[in-house]
């Protein structure tokens, strides 16, 4: 009997947590080691097993997960997440006829080389602070979304800050000001133009040292240059010239979304106006977070007009 439901479903396995080591003489650079949390997620036919006790058509989960695994063991060369998470994707896609679609989300822990005696270690390593991720998603025709991110990228600058102008009515108590302290924490996502898998640079694009750009832009951008930086009118402002300088440096970028929370630090006044115990002279702040301002855009590549 025909019921009257449509009925969509998706399985997978999450917070697979796989470490990769590649093996490589101290005078080649020495160790590479990874530690990714992966999530797979298949859009797959198997609505019997919803509707009935049929489940001859589920991949397990536990397969997925051990699929991971497999995957990394095979990968006898360094890859990328952004590799390995479309090697896993089109693994899903193409084995099983029931598969239309996987979504695989890596989050890297950020394992970063130690330097000792100014020298960079063959074998340590130390847990860095922010975050890479990606978010693939391979179709059984080989199309293909690629989006990559930064997470948790905490920026500060104790001046060349300010906020002025904004409306007066009745509820605004904040003077304007030329001079404060901006600190934020970074999420950004961007997305790479490859569509199809047939698209993908031949020669090993390194989506790791494109990470490493982008973040190395977005902070250059946020902070100008080292002696006199550069002053900025609004968090909305330094988050737009962030972002459209990340789609004018990389072209294989087309295009950024930007959220930067406002952490606040307030100055500290105590006492009364007669009486100051402590009067704030661009010095003393009570740091905050909560609650704090949210700011965010994406901002997307205009396709070349064609002449
Ligand atoms: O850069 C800022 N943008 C705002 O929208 C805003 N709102 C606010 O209270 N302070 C700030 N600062």
């Amino acid at each position: 009997m025909a019921e009257n439901f449509q009925l969509q479903g998706r399985h997978g396995k999450s917070r697979v947590r796989v470490s990769r080591v590649w093996r490589r003489p101290a005078a080649a650079g020495g160790d590479v080691i990874v530690e990714w949390n992966v999530a797979v997620s298949i859009v797959s036919d198997c609505l019997p097993s919803y509707t009935s006790s049929d489940n001859s058509a589920i991949v397990a989960t536990d397969s997925i997960k051990n699929t991971v695994y497999v995957k990394a063991k095979e990968c006898t060369e360094v890859v990328s997440m952004e590799e390995f998470a479309v090697i896993l994707g089109r693994h899903f896609t193409s084995l099983y006829p029931q598969v239309s679609e996987a979504t695989v989300t890596i989050v890297e822990r950020p394992w970063e080389r130690v330097t000792v005696d100014g020298k960079p270690h063959s074998h340590g390593f130390k847990v860095g602070v922010e975050k890479h991720s990606t978010e693939v998603i391979v179709k059984k025709s080989g199309s293909l979304r690629i989006n990559s991110g930064i997470q948790g990228y905490s920026l500060l600058k104790t001046t060349q800050s300010g906020f002025e102008g904004f409306v007066t009515d009745r509820y605004r108590l904040l003077p304007d000001t030329r001079e404060r302290i901006v600190a934020t924490e970074v999420t950004a996502w961007w997305r790479y133009p490859f569509e199809h898998v047939s698209q993908l640079p031949s020669k090993p694009f390194c989506f790791t040292q494109r990470y490493q750009d982008v973040k190395k832009v977005l902070a250059e951008t946020f902070f100008g240059p080292p002696d006199v930086g550069v002053y900025s009118p609004s968090v909305q402002n330094t988050l737009y010239l962030m972002a459209k300088e990340v789609l004018t440096r990389f072209p294989d970028i087309s295009s950024v979304q930007l959220r930067m929370p406002n952490l606040h630090f307030l100055p500290v006044n105590l006492g009364s106006k007669e009486a100051p115990l402590v009067k704030f002279a661009d010095d003393v702040y009570l740091p905050t977070d909560e609650p704090h301002g949210t700011i965010e855009a994406t901002l997307i590549s205009r396709p070349m007009s064609k002449l």
